[in-house]
């Protein structure tokens, strides 16, 4: 039986649990069957009460008082036992049929991506690689008022971009809280943005290189040299050459707007059930029967 699913990703804060909102309410304009996964064990509220709750298995306020761990550790610990107990997930997603989307909520936390691959083992036993066998995209949210600053956008791309590659399954980026950045900038400001444009990010790093020559304390001093220049530059071009890297933005107010995002989320997992499943591969391989 086909399943299909989304994971919603981005850093701490950056819209998530209201974008499953919003997409959950969609769903239901639409009379369309979802499943609400949260898999942040530190959530606190939700407007939608999730079918499924890690939380029900374990939570970090637990973890960090009778493990006495701080919460990046017991963030992780959650997740490992998450990992030794994915029962807890197959009981309630393997019964689920093609009529529904699976929604989960992921927590924003690096390091459950990064410093020890959790999620990303997490994913490969949900996805088709895994027993799971479900059709995922992934849906990848940035505060749009945090990248209508270059370096911040630099960073917020990169971060995007290293998901992206860690996940290896179809990847929408999606700006979110549309509405704050439009009472700050116009939209041809913001267009910029959207729309990486290499060489205006060049024209702009020239300017700022005549400014550090008067002023050595601005930002631009922190850009300038000739090394700094060339790895701006090729930062500039890596995000220029992942065309994928473009964002849609979103406006969780806006009903045509969310539609939008959840359309290009369905096309995304159709393009991901019309693909050859891949191998798994190297150190993030799982053996599931030594995780059961
Ligand atoms: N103005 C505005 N505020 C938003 C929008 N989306 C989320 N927020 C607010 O931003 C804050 C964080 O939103 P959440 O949806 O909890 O973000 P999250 O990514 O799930 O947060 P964590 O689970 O802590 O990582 C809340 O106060 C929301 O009300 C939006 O589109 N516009």
């Amino acid at each position: 039986m086909s399943k299909f699913g989304v994971l919603v990703m981005g850093p701490a804060g950056a819209g998530k649990t209201t974008f499953c909102n919003a997409i959950i309410q969609q769903l239901q304009n639409t009379r369309r069957s979802c499943f609400y996964v949260n898999l942040d064990p530190a959530a606190e509220t939700f407007s939608y009460e999730p079918d499924l709750d890690i939380r029900e298995l374990i939570t970090l306020e637990d973890v960090m008082e009778e493990l006495e761990l701080g919460p990046n550790g017991g963030l992780i610990y959650c997740f490992e036992f998450l990992l030794q107990n994915l029962d807890f997930l197959t009981q309630a997603l393997d019964p689920l049929s093609e009529e529904y989307l699976i929604i989960f909520d992921m927590p924003g936390q690096i390091e459950l991506y990064t410093h020890i691959p959790l999620i990303p083992s997490l994913v490969q036993f949900l996805s088709r690689a895994g027993p799971l066998n479900i059709n995922l995209c992934a849906a990848y949210l940035l505060e749009s008022t945090f990248v209508v600053d270059k370096a911040k956008f630099f960073a917020g791309t990169l971060s995007a971009m290293s998901a992206m590659l860690m996940m290896e399954m179809p990847h929408i980026n999606i700006l979110s809280k549309m509405d704050q950045a439009r009472e700050i900038m116009s939209r041809k400001e913001f267009r910029r943005f959207a729309n990486v444009d290499v060489q205006s990010l060049q024209d702009d790093e020239e300017i700022e290189d005549e400014t550090t020559a008067t002023d050595p304390s601005s930002r631009g001093a922190v850009l300038s040299g000739n090394s700094f220049k060339r790895l701006n530059r090729a930062v500039a071009q890596l995000i220029d050459d992942f065309s994928m890297v473009s964002f849609l933005q979103l406006d969780v107010q806006d009903e045509d707007s969310v539609a939008a995002v959840l359309s290009h989320i369905d096309d995304a997992i159709q393009f991901h059930e019309a693909q050859e499943p891949r191998e798994p591969h190297d150190e993030q391989d799982v053996n599931w029967e030594d995780a059961d």
